[in-house]
């Protein structure tokens, strides 16, 4: 496809995106499915332009004077991509295919400063103080919904437009060298083809810097080391999170909501097959891809308890050294990979996630044993979701206190000397942790650790 079509189909995407709030994934497929002349590559450019739009909608609203898909195309497209001005004018006037030739608005909006001084365009002042004036707002400069102004004031106060554009940024490919199948080394070696690099935080950790987003992502899922287990693809603030669990050898741990198993995982290798993990999900669904994923990366010390074949978990009541809770969230923690969902998010479904926590918290917290722990974890930082559901549960739950969590994340033996240097810039009043890709350049995550007292404490 010429950049003609590429740019009309971003806009119609973007366009049923708005209109049906549907995934973005499911708005490009539907396209694709209409249009099935666009390849591989041209559907890669489109969508990363896409996810772009989505990462800076509001500031680039602001620049362009105007938040039409149309409008966030074309300013992504020049500002982003910092694609000639030239180039943009002719593929939006080329028939039949361009959106349509630039309007006056729209060459000032994307023209450069020299084309500025000599044109109509250097004259608005008024616009550009109003222009000026948006980008100052927290919501605008953050790239966030406003109506998460005051969650987000909230927790992040007046760093929140700094700490937010972090989120509005694309993410590295982050992996789990799998300690379980093979050396550190060996497997940085098997990943040099895809030019992976170790990540200085996390021993057990690798990065591939964030991809051209015009271009298709390098399959990691593709190479031989991820296929024989040596690799799993994880972000680095999940893998930091697992770390909670702390010193886990020989250990009896519940993964309460394990899902597709990501955290499991990362458990089993810290447990090195000794113990026995548990890995339980209320969506038995979720569960399915764990059975081959643990196969596939050597792990022997795990039971799957799914709720469709009856399996409960009675008999694990009061018995584990730890229980991880990875809990249902809003996700906000993962804007940087998935931008469409912070503008998905609703208010209702906020409180929805925060009654299905405060169900988790109960439920979770049975299996602790007496000196045991829990693990809570979101991939979120607001404050509705972590904090406050912790506050209510430690209310009504005496026998529960909250301890440090970094202690414990130390306490798994795999941070290093830096990586504890910059965690401990992430600890909360409480004691918990709470990492933001402005610090780690990884997901948001929210790590907390209650320990239950013992019979004799
Ligand atoms: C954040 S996801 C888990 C991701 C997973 N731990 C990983 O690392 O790949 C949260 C999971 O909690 C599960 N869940 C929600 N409510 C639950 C409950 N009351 N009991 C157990 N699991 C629950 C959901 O089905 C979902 O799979």
């Amino acid at each position: 496809m010429r950049l003609s079509g590429r740019l009309s189909a971003a806009i119609e995407i973007l366009d049923d995106f708005e209109k049906r709030r549907v995934p973005l994934k499911t708005a490009i497929a539907d396209w694709s499915r209409n249009n099935r002349y666009a390849g591989a590559k041209d559907r890669a450019w489109i969508s990363g332009l896409c996810l772009d739009v989505l990462r800076k909608r509001n500031s680039l609203a602001a620049a362009m004077g105007n938040g039409s898909a149309r409008s966030l195309v074309l300013g992504a497209l020049r500002i982003l991509w910092v694609k000639p001005f030239d180039e943009i004018a002719d593929a939006a006037a080329e028939e039949p295919h361009g959106p349509g030739a630039l309007t006056q608005d729209e060459v000032c909006a994307l023209g450069d400063e020299s084309d500025m001084a000599s044109s109509p365009c250097g004259a608005d002042e008024v616009q550009a103080e109003e222009r000026a004036i948006a980008l100052g707002e927290p919501h605008v400069a953050g790239d966030f919904p406003e109506w998460l102004a005051p969650h987000i004031e909230r927790v992040f106060g007046e760093d929140a437009p700094v700490i937010m554009s972090a989120f509005a940024e694309r993410a590295d490919i982050d992996m789990r060298l799998n300690t379980l199948k093979t050396s550190q080394e060996k497997t940085l070696a098997a990943l040099k083809t895809v030019k992976a690099e170790t990540v200085p935080i996390l021993t057990t950790a690798a990065r591939i810097a964030a991809p051209d987003p015009s271009e298709k992502a390098p399959g990691v899922t593709v190479i031989p080391a991820f296929n024989k287990g040596w690799v799993e693809v994880q972000d680095l603030g999940s893998q930091i999170a697992a770390c909670a669990a702390g010193a886990i050898k020989g250990a009896q741990v519940l993964d309460y909501c394990a899902g597709g198993g990501g955290k499991t995982l990362a458990l089993a290798a810290m447990m090195e097959n000794t113990g026995q993990l548990y890995a339980y999900d209320r969506d038995p669904r979720r569960l399915k891809p764990l059975f081959h994923r643990a196969k596939r990366a050597g792990v022997r010390n795990l039971q799957i308890r799914s709720p469709a074949g009856g399996e409960g978990l009675d008999d694990l009541s009061g018995k584990m050294d730890v229980v991880f809770a990875d809990a249902p969230c809003s996700g906000a923690g993962t804007w940087r990979r998935h931008p469409d969902t912070k503008w998905r998010l609703t208010e209702k479904q906020l409180q929805t996630r925060n009654s299905e926590q405060a169900l988790v918290l109960g439920e979770a917290s049975q299996f602790v044993k007496p000196g045991g722990r829990m693990v809570w974890v979101t991939c979120s930082f607001l404050m509705e979701e972590n904090e406050d559901r912790l506050a209510a549960f430690l209310n009504d739950h005496d026998e529960f206190v909250q301890v440090p969590a970094l202690e414990c994340i130390l306490s798994s033996g795999l941070i290093t000397d830096d990586g504890a240097d910059i965690l401990k810039t992430c600890v909360t009043p409480d004691g918990a942790v709470r990492l933001t890709p402005d610090k780690i350049r990884a997901d948001g995550f929210f790590i907390a650790v209650l320990e239950k007292r013992s019979l004799s404490g």
